[in-house]
Formats: C-alpha cells, structure tokens, sequence
C-alpha cells in the first residue's frame, strides 16, 4: 500500500500502524453522517472515484449513531477542535477507516487524503486488478492557512465550462480552495453582463493571437459556482480595472473619455488601457457590473485588479479604487486587489494580493502593519505562466525561471519583509494564459509545481523539506499519469 507519509500536501501528523492494512472489498459500505446531505454527498463523490476503478459497489448508507464497526466513515462527530473547519482526523484499521471532522470541508479535505493513499490505480475510470490497499494509521490534519488558490486566466485565452471543471478537479486533489478567474483584460470580456450585453458578445469575441474568444454565458458562470461548491472550492471573480480594460472599452465608446471606442486588442502588452475616472458613467457602469457579478458570487471575495495601471494617474488611480471600493462594499462583498491597491486607501477587510518579485516592499509592509492582508503570490515562486527552463515551449519568463525547487523553496509566512504570518492571508498560484490555449498546456504548466504551492498553503513550516517533498511529489507522477495529466518530468525530480 501507498505510506502514510506519501501525502501531497503532507499532512499536520500522521502516525503508520505498522503491520496494518485496510483492503476495500465487495462488502464495504461507505457510510455517511446520518442526516448530513453534505456527508452524503461527499460519499457520493468518493464512491464516484472509486467505483470505476474497484469495480467494487461501495453503497453510500447513513452511518449509524454509533462509529461503523466495518467500512468508510464520514462523520461529522468526534473530531478533535483543533482541527478547525478545514480539518480532519483520519483513523484506518483493518476493519474500518473513520474520516472524522468538524465541517463537511474538513471531510471533503480528509477524502483527498484518503484517495492518495489508495494506488494510483484508483484514479483509473476503468476496471483495475486489486487489492485495494490502505496502509493502517492514524492523521490529524488541517491547513497552516485558510487561503489556498488557484488562478486561472481566461480572458487572454477563454476556457470552456469543461476546461474549468476539469481543472477544479485538480486543485480538489491537493485541498485547493479558492479558484479566482480573470474574467476580463484587454484582449477579453468573458462573463455576460444583462445589463452591458456588449461586453461579452463584443468584447469577449476574440483573444490573445486573434482566435474566436468566447464567454460565460451567466448560467455557465453559477454552473462553475456550484461545481466548484462541490468540490468545497470557492470562485473569486476579478473584474480586473482600472487597467486591462481595452475589452471594455471597446464594446462601449461612451465608457471611453473622448467617446471614441478602440479597436478590439489581440496583443500581449499591458499598461496602455485605462477606464475614465472622472466620467459619473464609469461608475454606473461598474456598479451594475459588480452588482450583477456579486449576486452570481456566493463567495466572500470579489478582485477588482488594480495592477498595471500606467495609463490612469497616480490621483486618479487613487480616487477610482477608493470608489470602486466602496461600490464593492456596497454589494457584500469584500474587496482582493493586486497589490498595488495599497497606493490607494484600502478599506481595513481589502485583502492584497502580493505579486511581486522582490522580498521587501515598503508600501505593502506599510499597509500590512495598518492591518491590511496579504494574499501572497510573488511572480518569481508562484506564476505558473513562468517557463520552468529557458527551452519551455510554453510561458515567459519576465520573473525568471520557475521549477519546483523555486516554487518551493520559500516561506510565505516570512517571505515579504514586514509581513508576518499573521498578515498573510494565505497563497494562490496564478496561470496567465497569454501563451496557454489547451487544457494540455494548463496541465503542462500547472503540474508539477502547482502541489508544491498547494503545500506551502496547506502544511505546517515544520514539515517543510524539499528533498522528502520531492519524493513525495514524485510519486504523484503515476496518480497524474493515470489521471491523463500531461505534466512536465521536470529534472529536478525522480519520477516513478
Ligand atoms: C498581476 C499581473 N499583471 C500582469 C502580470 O501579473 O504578469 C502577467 C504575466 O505573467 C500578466 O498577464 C498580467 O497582466
């Protein structure tokens, strides 16, 4: 069987009992609290993994009031505090396996444990030979920070709904949860907005290198939600502006300052676009785009951008986000922000998210000690548009080279000079798709290194080694095989 210590993200504790195999048989139920749907319905999802490759039937049944004697059990009792809300304590004897946590997404996340310790086999969709092996133990577990994400670019180059599912399931492998879609740059509008209807049939009519484009129609974008949900991720949408709204402005010539609209951007430069920040309409505007993109948005979090905004002044700059802020506020929702938003007033919950490549930065120190988060994705550990070596097909390299010992080798909670760990809201690897047009790419770019940044988000500093990750992260190659995700063998690991 698969050892304990062969996790990715490795977990808080995990202690092997040796000489102590679980085998999952024709017999074994996986059982689900009683009277929980989200029990049920993680149950439903686990058997859905391992139905097609055991080819065992796995009923889902609601758990007893006492803990199954035999089996998988999904409960929501028992588990210990300090496994908080995304936690889980995770039992395997020879005669059961006992998930236990104190949130639905703590068994979500104990469920990920639980599939990476079977053989990569599992992860099949066809009939495998056996056995059906977990090695014996005991794991308590919970992540170091709340903030674990992902970001994915489709306005350079849009993504269809099956694109975006397929890439949830990933991060849903490595406890991902946060997945922010750069829904709107220059070369692309990607969601429909009823009340701008231009912005996307317009606007989202092309991309990067002038293919067809494409957009979100708004039950895509709730279907995206709610797929997501289910796989307790969280979608952040980022309406990216001032800047990197040449999509926008060329759908409306009113938006613009002299009412003429620009033509339609294919290229890959930035900084050249601005919206008008003195026209009253520009704030209309933003409005009931954020108003309608907020009612779609269950989740907390809505990125406004504010990055790159060499075509707006430095005052202006600073009154458009300051308003464009409370707009945000307005709607529920609180604000995420590149990081240059600290230029401006961010409002106390506005959370910054650090993408530069240095490790000092005077202004994001300033509002970290003022009490501002900070979100940290530095371009040079965590932009997995970067290439991993100067002969990658794919990517850029403005921040440098990124392999896996880069992407891993660093402590975002010390990592940025006045931001300490309890400034720092968490991590996200963002994918910038100016040169990504194909899931293959996305999984070329995203794997190996996208793991490694799930780790940094999830497991304790203690636990940090990059020798023993790499083993670890190794062994993940077959699991990605199977799974059909063409992953690069970067040369800094030895994959199985
Ligand atoms: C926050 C940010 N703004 C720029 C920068 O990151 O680099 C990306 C490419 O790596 C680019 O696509 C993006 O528009």
């Amino acid at each position: 069987p698969v050892p304990l210590s062969s996790v990715v993200p490795i977990p808080v504790s995990a202690t092997a009992t040796s000489g102590v195999t679980h085998t999952l048989t024709a017999a074994t139920k996986i059982y689900a609290q009683s009277g929980s749907t989200p029990a049920s319905d993680i149950g439903g999802y686990l058997a859905a993994i391992l139905r097609p490759s055991t080819g065992l039937p796995l009923p889902v049944v609601p758990a007893p009031n006492s803990a199954p004697a035999d089996g998988i059990a999904l409960l929501l009792t028992g588990a210990p505090a300090a496994v908080g809300a995304q936690g889980y304590q995770l039992d395997i004897t020879a005669a059961n396996v006992t998930l236990r946590a104190n949130q639905p997404a703590g068994l979500f996340a104990g469920v990920q444990t639980l599939r990476q310790l079977l053989p990569p086999a599992v992860e099949s969709t066809t009939v495998q030979p056996g056995p059906w092996e977990i090695a014996g133990g005991h794991i308590v577990d919970y992540p170091r920070f709340g903030y674990r994400g992902a970001m994915l670019d489709v306005a350079r180059h849009f993504f269809g709904v099956a694109a975006v599912r397929r890439y949830i399931d990933q991060l849903a492998l490595y406890k991902v949860n946060y997945l922010h879609l750069h829904l709107a740059d220059d070369q692309g509008w990607r969601i429909a907005i009823n009340s701008w209807p231009n912005l996307a049939v317009y606007g989202g009519s092309t991309a990067v290198g002038g293919g067809p484009g494409g957009y979100y129609t708004q039950a895509d974008y709730s279907g995206l939600v709610a797929y997501a949900a289910s796989r307790y991720i969280t979608i952040i949408p980022e309406i990216d502006m001032p800047g990197h709204t040449n999509a926008a402005l060329a759908s409306y010539a009113q938006l613009n300052c002299n009412g003429v609209a620009p033509p339609l951007y294919t290229g890959t430069n930035v900084g050249f676009s601005s919206l008008c920040v003195p026209l009253e309409l520009t704030y209309t505007f933003i409005d009931q785009v954020i108003g309608e993109l907020a009612a779609l948005t269950p989740g907390p979090y809505l990125h406004i951008g504010g990055d790159e905004a060499s075509s707006t002044t430095p005052a202006d700059y600073t009154t458009f986000i300051n308003r464009v802020q409370q707009i945000v506020a307005a709607h529920g929702k609180t604000v995420l922000g590149w990081h240059d938003v600290v230029h401006a007033t961010p409002l106390p919950s506005t959370v910054a998210q650090f993408w530069g490549t240095t490790t000092t930065d005077s202004a994001v120190a300033a509002a970290a000690a003022a009490g501002t988060k900070v979100l940290m994705s530095p371009a040079n550990r965590t932009y997995l548009d970067m290439k991993y070596r100067n002969n990658t097909r794919l990517g850029q390299k403005w921040a440098g080279l990124i392999d896996v010992n880069q992407a891993y080798g660093w402590n975002p909670g010390n990592y940025l000079g006045g931001v300490g760990e309890t400034s720092v809201l968490g991590v996200e690897a963002p994918l910038w798709t100016e040169t990504i047009r194909t899931t293959a790419d996305i999984d070329f770019m995203a794997f190996p290194r996208l793991p490694a940044i799930a780790e940094l988000g999830w497991s304790a500093y203690a636990t940090h080694d990059l020798t023993v990750f790499k083993t670890r992260l190794g062994a993940q190659g077959p699991r990605w095989r199977v799974m059909g995700i063409n992953y690069y063998h970067s040369t800094q690991v030895t994959w199985p």
